[in-house]
């Protein structure tokens, strides 16, 4: 069977980085930048007093100096006036200093009589004024290499881009397979459960940045998973789940084959999530998750989400990171065990234990779960101690 290192690498190759449009600053969170921005301006445009007070010449600023204030500036607002020596300016936060070789006097480290300031005795080294340039440069670059988060927003609106080329969102259908399946919502028959995996996938695949066509439950018979398929159709991504094992009536690998699917594989060495199933169906990407909810996340987790940070034109590694057995752990069989686990702090690593209960069904422990434990295949008995490899769940 197929390692999963091995179906990863043949996922990503059934997907190409998507085409790029321009969106609006307003509309740019969570999208991925096709190329850099450049600032249109310095940020500061000029010096700037970071504090209210007074501004005076650097050669005035001495204990117990004595100096008239002859104006004012704010923000919006600078002075305009000449100004000679002992001449102070009123300065607010974010106004334009009045001339270079000066400094911002705190307003509670002088006493003000009329227009006439005091300084302090204790003076602070520090001239609190943000000098021009600062922040950045005009023409400086800007191409986080992630999805636009808050504060790059708010950078990229200091350097008054107020466009953006981004890539295109991947659109995903999702089709929930099986004659048991309901909505949430809907009350079930007596052999009946409630579809989970659309609403797992749903938002997985929407938080990493895909627009998703939340399709009607395909039923287990041939028409019905045709007519889905068909609703999938413009789609880069089609996301199943269920169906997509050797029952008599797992047939969704039939009817896609039937439709066009070029297969890439069908099951893997990994636990859980064996039957998974991997294509090209006409110029969409073809994903076939197990039906099993804790196996159509882990999948989800694996694979969808690195073909979805491919698509727009992001690093498709799983961030898989180190960290410390807390308790001791059995053998692994012929599959690479990804086990529902819990995170604690430690030092200098996480410590990581595993739910005693590991069955593909328990959507309880998987949402209790942080994390997954990641045991190799025919992998030994370890020792709490031991170090492993985690994956973090959102
Ligand atoms: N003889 C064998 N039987 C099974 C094997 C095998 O190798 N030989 N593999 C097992 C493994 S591993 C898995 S995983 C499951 C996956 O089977 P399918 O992908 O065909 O999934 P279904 O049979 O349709 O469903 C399995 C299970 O999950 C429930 N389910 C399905 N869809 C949803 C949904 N959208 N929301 C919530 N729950 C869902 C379904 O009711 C079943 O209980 O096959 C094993 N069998
Ligand atoms: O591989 Mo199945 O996904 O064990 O439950």
């Amino acid at each position: 069977m197929l390692s999963v290192e091995e179906a990863l690498e043949k996922v990503l190759a059934l997907v190409a980085t998507l085409g790029c449009e321009t969106v609006a600053l307003r509309d740019a969170r969570g999208r991925v930048m096709a190329a850099p921005a450049q600032a249109q301006l310095t940020q500061p445009p000029f010096s700037a007093s970071a504090m209210d007070g007074y501004w005076i010449a650097a050669a005035d600023h001495r204990p117990g100096a004595r100096l008239r204030v002859e104006g004012e500036a704010a923000a919006g607002r600078s002075y305009q006036g000449p100004l000679a020596p002992g001449q102070a300016v009123r300065i607010f936060t974010g106004a334009p200093v009045p001339g270079p070789d000066g400094v911002v006097v705190l307003q509670e480290h002088v006493i003000r009589e009329d227009d006439t300031i005091t300084l302090a005795q204790d003076l602070e080294s520090h001239g609190n004024i943000r000098p021009e340039g600062q922040d950045f440069k005009r023409g400086d670059s800007f191409h986080p290499k992630r999805p636009l988060s808050a504060r790059d927003l708010g950078l990229l609106a200091s350097m008054n881009v107020s466009e953006l080329s981004v890539y295109r969102r991947p659109e995903v259908a999702v089709i929930a397979t099986g004659d048991e399946l309901v909505m949430p919502g809907e009350t079930p028959g007596p052999d009946q459960i409630i579809c989970s995996n659309s609403f797992i996938v749903t938002a997985l695949a929407e938080s990493a940045g895909a627009r998703v066509r939340l399709l009607p439950i395909a039923r287990d018979d041939r028409e019905s998973l045709r007519a889905v398929f068909d609703l999938a159709k413009g789609a880069d991504l089609v996301v199943t789940s269920g169906g997509a094992s050797v029952g008599a009536h797992d047939l969704v690998g039939e009817v896609a084959g039937e439709l066009g699917l070029e297969r890439a594989f069908w099951k893997i060495a990994m636990r859980p999530g064996k039957p998974l199933m991997a294509g090209k169906m006409g110029d969409a990407a073809m994903l076939g998750l197990p039906g099993n909810p804790v196996s159509a996340t882990v999948c989800a987790e694996l694979f969808l989400r690195p073909m979805l940070a491919k698509l727009q034109g992001l690093d498709p590694a799983p961030r898989i990171e180190p960290a410390e057995l807390a308790t001791d752990v059995a053998p692994t069989g012929a599959r690479t065990h990804y086990m529902r686990a819990t995170l604690s702090p430690g030092d200098p690593l996480p410590r990581v234990t595993p739910f005693a209960a590991q069955d593909s069904a328990l959507l309880g422990v998987l949402a209790t779960a942080d994390c997954l434990l990641i045991r190799p295949k025919d992998d030994v008995a370890r020792r709490a101690g031991a170090r492993v490899n985690i994956l973090r769940l959102d």
